[in-house]
């Protein structure tokens, strides 16, 4: 790996690709070096042979916006023959491609053009010097100012914008611009700007995305593109990809289905994998799949982007998915990383199981979330005791999110005590739309909630639900705002000393019930976050700071150590080593303000460790 043995060389040219593949037995090395290597791909230094880099060097190089290509000289490829995530010295995974076969051929971009290429454009920022070789002189005033300059006029500037959504627009108009002042504002200000492109603001730009759209972002791929979509890739100005968020727009967030307008989710989600994981965002494609929608006012809306029409299913529906499957494959290689996003619970499990294993694949907001949650429990318990197998874990919501946290606890609660996975499920009940999951539902219910069903008499309400299980942790999953009821809070504070309520459903609008409403109602004994930030909230006298339960925690470092690692496949015990790696981020002091998440300031070096861990774990799976 990169750095170690000191037999190593960094380039300057913004990629993670040359990161090399490494034997099993230097695995354990990994997990010390690697937050190294991380913190190299996000540094403009050209490293020779024999450096040695100082761990806090790791810290301060996280803060730099752009990444260096990390190039073992051992191997004999140039690392732009790479097909997938990694360097590939073993010529395993070269894509099927021709590589050079566009129409068209790239330059690099010069005065006029450049100024208005928002991957290289520096605005006022061009040095003198740089206005003379890149043909710019006169096109720019005479001021030459700094970057921290020109993120304080940004910040200023959005900070003017009342409405979220104006913020947001904003935003998309500097990544349009100028992508480097985009991401170092957002890395900067990340705790500000995460609510502005990301959730609650991202979802209200989704349901308004047609008549806000100026400029296409990401690449649409329809049912009118079937048996062309290799082509469709190809027209990318990107040839090497490593991360893709995909989604079919069926359920974006909890708001449903958004069509084709969801295109606002894989593109917020990705400009968190280069701000919050470090990834060079050249390397990533946020892609929509339309398939239509069902969403009635859209098909009725004048500036509504997306194919009008309904959404096809069946044998269409799955065609399309596999010839884009086929097609990612070809292009990118095995090593591309597909990150499933909001798509519909009837598609997410099944596309999940069939390409968990043919693909680099992993679903967020199943096992995403549940590696969140996960990690947000490991830490509530050294609030309110006791070890998973003591608690009871009670869900409304059983889809996606619900049912893969479910999985989660249960095997993590099955590895530590040796008890078989079935048995330690018990432990876990669910309440969707009809009441609690049982024994006696179990012929009509979806195959992703059998496992939960439990014996047990019919309960209708969340309220009785809670009052019969008797759980210590309620968590929220179920997309819809305002089901924690003032009498459900009640009763988990009446069954426990501290309840852990966890309300999860994004936007603000679909959270369970607020940060306010958990600790009121609860007389600040709750232990609580939500998947969308609340402002911290007074009760008696007292600050309570919630944490936010939300992915963003988790994939951008798990994308990055499975990206590092080159792994070809996504194991659950990757996702159990991001949840403790981000557990372990969290101080006694944050427990000491009833935080079971770290502050998102430190998210880049979050990410590194996620990531560290998770490529250790890779190497120990072989
Ligand atoms: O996007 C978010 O904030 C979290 C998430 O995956 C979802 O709610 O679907
Ligand atoms: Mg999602």
């Amino acid at each position: 790996m990169a750095l170690i043995g000191n037999s190593f060389k960094l380039h300057q040219n913004n990629s993670l690709s040359g990161i090399s593949r490494m034997t099993q037995s230097q695995s354990l090395r990994v997990s010390i070096h690697l937050p190294k290597v991380v913190a190299m791909m996000n540094s403009n230094t050209r490293l020779e042979r024999n450096v040695s880099v100082s761990v806090e060097s790791v810290v301060n190089e996280l803060n730099a916006p752009t990444a260096v290509e990390v190039v073992d000289p051992t191997s004999k490829q140039h690392p732009t023959a790479v097909g997938g995530g990694v360097e590939d010295a073993y010529g395993e995974d070269t894509a099927t491609d021709e590589q050079f076969d566009t129409p068209w051929s790239v330059s690099v971009a010069s005065g006029y053009s450049l100024l208005r290429n928002p991957r290289h454009n520096k605005g006022l920022a061009f040095s003198e010097k740089e206005r003379d070789a890149h043909y710019i002189r006169g096109l720019l005033p005479p001021v030459v100012v700094n970057q921290d300059l020109q993120v304080k006029k940004m910040m200023a500037n959005i900070r003017q914008y009342v409405v979220p959504l104006h913020k947001y627009q904003a935003m998309m108009d500097l990544q349009e611009k100028n992508e480097t002042l985009f991401y170092k504002l957002l890395i900067e200000n990340v705790e500000e700007l995460l609510p502005i492109v990301y959730t609650p603001t991202v979802g209200e730009a989704c349901q308004k995305y047609g008549s806000i759209f100026k400029r296409p972002q990401g690449l649409f791929i329809s049912l009118k593109d079937k048996g062309k979509i290799h082509e469709i890739l190809k027209n990318w100005p990107e040839k090497d990809i490593q991360v893709i968020v995909v989604t079919d727009g069926e359920r974006i967030l909890g708001l449903g289905d958004l069509g084709c307008q969801g295109m606002g989710i894989p593109v917020g989600k990705l400009s968190l994998y280069t701000a919050l994981g470090g990834i060079r965002p050249s390397l990533c494609l946020p892609i929509t799949i339309d398939v239509g929608t069902n969403n009635e006012k859209l098909l009725n809306d004048e500036f509504y982007i997306g194919l009008r029409q309904k959404r096809a299913k069946g044998q269409e529906y799955a065609e399309l998915m596999n010839e884009f499957m086929s097609a990612v494959k070809q292009r990118y290689g095995e090593k591309v990383l597909v990150q499933f996003e909001d798509f519909a619970n009837h598609n997410a499990f099944d596309l999940l199981a069939k390409y968990s294993s043919t693909h680099l694949v992993f679903n967020d907001d199943i096992q995403g979330t549940a590696s969140v949650v996960l990690s947000g429990l490991i830490s509530a318990l050294k609030l309110v005791g006791g070890s998973l197998a003591d608690h009871k874990f009670l869900f409304l919501g059983a889809g996606e999110a619900g049912t893969g946290i479910a999985e989660l606890i249960a095997l993590e609660i099955s590895k530590q005590t040796k008890v078989p996975l079935e048995e330690t499920r018990k432990k876990v009940w669910l309440v969707d739309s009809k009441g609690l999951i049982i024994k006696s539902r179990l012929d009509s219910l979806q195959h992703f909630k059998k496992p939960w069903a439990h014996e047990h008499e019919p309960v209708k309400e969340l309220l009785d639900a809670v009052k019969t299980i008797r759980p210590t942790v309620l968590i929220g999953s179920s997309g819809a705002g305002q089901t924690f009821t003032k009498e459900v809070i009640e009763a988990m504070s009446s069954l426990n000393k501290k309840p852990v309520i966890l309300a999860l459903s994004n936007p603000t609008s679909q959270s369970e019930c607020t940060a306010e409403q958990a600790y009121n109602w609860s007389q600040g004994r709750a232990i609580f976050a939500s998947g969308s930030p609340f402002a911290p909230v007074e009760y008696n006298g007292k600050i309570y700071v919630s944490g936010q339960s939300n992915n963003a925690y988790i994939f951008p470092g798990l994308g990055l150590g499975l990206i590092m690692s080159g792994a070809i496949h996504v194991h659950d015990d990757m996702l159990l080593a991001a949840s403790e790696a981000l557990a372990e981020q969290v101080t006694q002091e944050h427990l000491d303000n009833g935080l079971i998440y770290p502050p998102f300031t430190n998210i880049r070096k979050i990410s590194a460790h996620i990531a560290a861990k998770v490529a250790t774990k890779a190497y120990e799976l072989g």
